[in-house]
């Protein structure tokens, strides 16, 4: 069976969404304080991530730090529930303007895909101790609905 990477378009499909995406988050009112001027690597950084979450290459994991630098990066962040659903409003958004594919399977898989990791990504961010980090320790591989 396809994967969504590939279904996605690959690499390049990810990459042209998540810049989209990027371009968006660093224009929000709500969102561009958490993520400042922006930097150099976070496209490429979550490509790859999507990427392998999507079935595809391992490159994250491999060569980028792999989850332990995903968990580092939102600590103390304290991400609020406005700002994880303006997250998801944009990416969503963006997965339009970038022209991913827009058939039902694979935006069900796209929608649970960033709800369950905008849900993680707030609970590390608020995470005192590492007893209260989200229990997940490795790149999910996410699957058709
Ligand atoms: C709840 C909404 C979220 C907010 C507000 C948020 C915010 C941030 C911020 C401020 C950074 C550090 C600055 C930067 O690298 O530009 C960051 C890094 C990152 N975030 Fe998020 N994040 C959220 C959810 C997610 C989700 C759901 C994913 C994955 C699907 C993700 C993946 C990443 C990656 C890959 C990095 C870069 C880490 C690295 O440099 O290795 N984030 N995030």
């Amino acid at each position: 069976m396809e994967t969504l990477f590939e279904h996605a378009g690959g690499e390049e499909g990810l990459r042209r969404f998540i810049e989209v995406f990027y371009r968006s988050v660093l224009a929000d009112p709500l969102l561009q304080p958490l993520f400042g001027a922006g930097k150099a690597s976070h496209v490429g950084h979550l490509t790859a991530f999507t990427a392998e979450t999507f079935g595809g290459p391992d490159t994250f994991s491999k060569e980028m730090g792999g989850f332990p630098a995903l968990i580092d990066a939102h600590r103390g962040l304290k991400i609020e529930e406005a700002q994880r659903q303006r997250f998801v409003e944009l990416y969503l958004a963006a997965a339009d303007t970038a022209g991913l594919p827009a058939d039902d399977a694979f935006r069900a898989a796209l929608r649970s895909h960033v709800e369950f990791g905008t849900e993680v990504a707030v609970q590390n961010s608020h995470a005192e101790t590492d007893d209260q980090l989200h229990p997940l320790r490795e790149v999910p591989r996410w699957e058709w609905e």
